[in-house]
């Protein structure tokens, strides 16, 4: 099937473990922390084993509607040339429910002399976004939204006044990355505190300062939880994109589910984001622990929440409060599309989900359509559980062009078969 056709999908549980050779696509979170930084250095910046999907898509398009001339010379490289400016779009910039493109680009907006409203899909106008926009208005950037979510509009002067940024990263740590990349566009240091609640996903905070460095940013840490950025601007860059963990957590998950060997081509050490954790979780299947913290691997969560169906034991998920507020309301789906495979199979209790896990499930018949809520992760997580079950579809299985387009080619690969 193409990347954009939004059909239903019903998985033929594989009579045969999963062995041969997937490599995952670029990190969709690196992708566009590399798009944004190149696009405001000066000169040209290449960027290599780069992911092509909808969620990289709409930050290159909002980038060039930005006056950044962006080549792709071929599937997986970006060419990125700028002049260390951003100009005025001719229209509002559409970011579909991409979250990084989103909150990135919010805080970027400012380096813009003129207006730049940002917009996305119906999902993504119900992910909130304060918090950033607060920050921003402390540094005196006019930021304004009249929901607390996307439609957000900015009315930028060009540049901001360079001191001292609280930001509350408890619903979203792309709020304080998106800070940290625009501070070194100031013209003077700028200190970006943590407030109130910890961040959940500090690895992305990580992710984003290695990448600032990469493209020449100057970055002092005086505690956990502030960083003091100089005003070095970006200067361009040869950059190598890492595969994506998240996407290779499925991969793993099904050699784990089917008991085969899947070569990604990178051992998950060598992976330096945050889902790389959920390795050495899956690698206990089937005696996953009772209680897994996801707060520090937070992508993962569906893939280990599907593969705890199987478990031994029953798996209780903490830590996953700001679930609710990613492409869909996580816990929700998760809870909904194990209980419909089996009722009582996922439940929610508070913000945890409990997984009841029933081990006998291997095999059966149980017909369900899946709900994905237009939420890739949905769509690619409960695929898994058609490898084990007869009678799973996944529908809107195209909603995977989000961040992996080639997924069902790669479990097709593997001797996977469809219906649909
Ligand atoms: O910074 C990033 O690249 C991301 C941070 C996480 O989001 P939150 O910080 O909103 O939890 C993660 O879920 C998202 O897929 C990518
Ligand atoms: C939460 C996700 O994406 P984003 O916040 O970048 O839209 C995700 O890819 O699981």
């Amino acid at each position: 099937m193409s990347d954009r056709d939004r059909q239903n999908l019903t998985i033929i549980p594989p009579s045969h473990p999963l062995r041969g050779r997937v490599a995952p696509p670029g990190s969709k979170s690196i992708t566009n922390r590399a798009l944004l930084l190149a696009a405001l250095a000066k000169g040209t910046s290449h960027l290599t084993g780069a992911l092509k999907s909808d969620d990289t898509r709409y930050m290159a398009e909002a980038l060039r509607a930005m006056g950044v001339t962006i080549a792709e010379p071929d599937e997986t490289s970006f060419t990125v040339t700028g002049d260390g400016r951003l100009r005025e779009p001719a229209a509002p910039l559409f970011l579909g429910n991409a979250g990084t493109a989103t909150r990135f680009l919010a805080a970027a907006a400012a380096l813009v002399d003129g207006q730049v409203v940002i917009d996305g899909d119906e999902h993504m106008r119900k992910r909130p976004i304060k918090p950033l926009l607060t920050a921003l208005r402390s540094l005196g950037i006019d930021a304004t939204s009249e929901t607390g979510c996307p439609p957000v509009t900015i009315r930028g002067t060009g540049g901001f006044e360079a001191g001292r940024v609280e930001i509350d990263g408890g619903l979203s740590s792309q709020y304080v990355s998106a800070l940290l990349m625009l501070a070194a566009c100031g013209s003077g240091p700028v200190d970006v505190v943590l407030a109130g609640d910890d961040i959940g996903a500090r690895g992305y905070i990580e992710l984003t300062l290695a990448a600032m460095e990469a493209f020449g940013a100057h970055i002092d840490r005086p505690s956990a939880s502030s960083w003091r950025v100089a005003p070095t601007g970006y200067r361009a860059a040869d950059f190598a994109i890492e595969p994506d963990a998240s996407a290779a957590t499925y991969l793993w998950a099904a050699e784990a589910l089917t008991g085969g060997a899947i070569d990604l081509g990178m051992t998950a050490a060598a992976f330096t984001q945050p889902d790389a954790r959920a390795y050495d979780v899956i690698a206990k299947f089937p005696h996953l622990p009772a209680i897994i913290d996801g707060s520090q691997m937070q992508d993962a969560v569906p893939t280990l929440a599907v593969l705890a169906a199987f478990n031994e034991t029953p798996v209780r998920f903490t830590g996953i409060g700001n679930l609710r507020v990613k492409e869909c309301d996580r816990v929700a789906a998760l809870a909904a599309g194990l209980s419909r495979i089996l009722p009582g199979l996922g439940r929610e209790e508070g913000d945890d989900l409990l997984v009841a896990s029933d081990p006998t499930l291997a095999g059966r018949t149980l017909p369900a359509s899946i709900d994905t809520y237009a939420d890739h992760r949905i769509a690619m997580s409960f695929a898994l559980a058609g490898l084990k079950l007869h009678g799973i579809t996944i529908l809107d299985a195209g909603c995977v062009a989000k961040t992996y387009p080639d997924y069902w080619q790669a479990l097709g690969s593997l001797g996977v078969t469809f219906d649909g």
